[in-house]
């Protein structure tokens, strides 16, 4: 199923850089900017509009337009745009408003963020009246207009702002400083919440954050991983001496050996065991370490070019690809490696090497006794995180498919892939 659009709302007293910050936030991200103030006039304009006047006297009494006109032109641009992330300036502005929007739009948006620009009465009035001066033609660029209008933010609208406070959504910004610095607030606002966290709430970056841990873990299991057999060598003076004997990554055993001085003797007496797992093990740890590389490389990039991995459709077919490919190691690796496994405890197995004499220089097999053997559960772990992390690339090929499918428009035009057009 196809998520529901985002919507960012910002609000902020008439004049506190509402239009101007959502014209600067659309150039670095990917939404359509929305002003419902725009709209509003724009239908007010219409001269075939039933509600032209009706909203006339609303924008020149600074009050608030009834939320079905509001709600539906709003809803209409949406639509129109075929777009999926709104930032949407100057709604909702009252009680009303909430309402209608809850009413219609709730169960078809996801409200992902709050902007409320903070600004003085003072400076709101001023830059508003400059705007009047600039030309701006509106009807309430007037100080009568305006004082009604602030009295309306801060009896209607701040009780939203409270709201979506309380919801854990809101985020002030301090817009009275000069717009390049409001700017820079907001976009490290949608740098944080809507480009980083949002790609690791969807399946893919939350699989891809579990696969570089679970990569790591897989791998690590292995090469930090050093095993040991022990027995007792009985030196023939009623004393005995305890041998321990390291079985290391990566288990190439036949050329590990181990010398020890056994009994006061002169000489060491060479330890070796036979066989060699090394090359499951490398496959395995080497997997493990492409994955982990393959999850790093995409973790950067959905977290610092979500967009351009959207827009650019041969980096997501390169994902798809690659993922495809490491589920098929993550198989085959996993699979060697059990199977390495169990030779490789075969192989060194106490009871079996006290048993063997050609396996042991020149020693008398009878003064070797009590056998004991370290614990191989961090392997026997290893090949479980291995089968797991096969099953999670698999489940991530499957939603990476899933996304180049649904993002395939009827055309064959990627739904989300065009920048928003800048907005008024
Ligand atoms: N940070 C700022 N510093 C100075 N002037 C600003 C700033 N932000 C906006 N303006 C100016 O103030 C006026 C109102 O801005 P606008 O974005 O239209 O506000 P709003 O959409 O909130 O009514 C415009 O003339 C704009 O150029
Ligand atoms: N949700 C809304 C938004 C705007 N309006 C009306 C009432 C407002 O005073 C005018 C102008 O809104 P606009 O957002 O353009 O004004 P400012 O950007 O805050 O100066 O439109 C409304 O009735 N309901």
């Amino acid at each position: 199923m196809a998520a529901l659009p985002e919507v960012v709302f910002v609000l902020g007293g008439p004049g506190s850089g509402k239009g101007t910050q959502c014209s600067k936030i659309i150039k670095e991200f990917e939404f359509v900017h929305l002003s419902a103030g725009d709209l509003l006039r724009d239908e007010q304009a219409n001269k075939e509009s039933e509600v032209g006047q009706l909203i006339e006297y609303h924008i020149v009494n600074g009050t608030i337009v009834p939320v079905e006109i509001t709600c539906e032109l709003l809803h209409k641009a949406m639509k129109a745009s075929g777009k999926h992330k709104f930032l949407i300036d100057g709604f909702p502005r009252n009680e009303d408003n909430l309402s209608g929007w809850t009413k219609n739009m709730a169960d078809k948006t996801v409200v992902k963020l709050v902007l409320c620009m903070d600004c003085s009465d003072d400076i709101c009035i001023e830059r508003c009246m400059g705007r009047g001066a600039a030309g701006s033609g509106r009807s309430d660029d007037n100080l009568t207009s305006l004082k009604k209008r602030l009295v309306t933010f801060r009896s209607a609208t701040l009780p939203i702002v409270e709201h979506y406070d309380k919801l854990g959504l809101l985020r002030r910004i301090n817009a009275e400083r000069p717009a390049e610095q409001v700017v820079f607030a907001l976009l490290c606002y949608f740098g944080v919440m809507i480009v980083t966290v949002q790609p690791f709430l969807e399946p893919r970056g939350f699989i891809r954050a579990l696969e570089f841990i679970f990569a790591i873990a897989a791998f690590a299991s292995v090469t930090n991983f050093v095993g040991s057999i022990g027995f007792d060598y009985d030196c023939g003076t009623g004393k005995t001496e305890a041998v321990r004997l390291t079985v290391p990554y990566p288990f190439h055993l036949g050329s590990h050996s181990e010398n020890k001085i056994l009994c006061g003797a002169t000489k060491p007496t060479k330890f070796t065991f036979f066989g060699d797992y090394s090359s499951d093990a490398q496959f395995f740890v080497g997997t493990g370490v492409l994955s982990m590389l393959w999850a790093m490389i995409t973790v950067a990039v959905y977290l610092l070019g979500e967009q351009n991995y959207r827009l650019d459709k041969r980096l997501r077919y390169v994902d798809f690809g690659l993922t495809l490919v490491l589920a098929t190691f993550w198989l085959a690796g996993s699979g060697a490696w059990a199977n390495g496994l169990s030779g490789l405890k075969h192989e060194t197995d106490p009871v079996e090497y006290i048993r063997t004499p050609q396996f042991l220089y020149g020693l008398d097999m009878a003064k070797l006794h009590n056998p004991r053997s370290g614990s191989f559960a961090a392997l026997t772990i290893s090949v479980l995180l291995g089968f797991l992390n096969f099953i999670m690339w698999t489940g991530n090929t499957w939603f990476l498919y899933k996304e180049l499918k649904d993002e395939q428009g009827e055309n064959g035009v990627p739904n989300q892939s065009v920048p928003a057009a800048a907005g008024p």
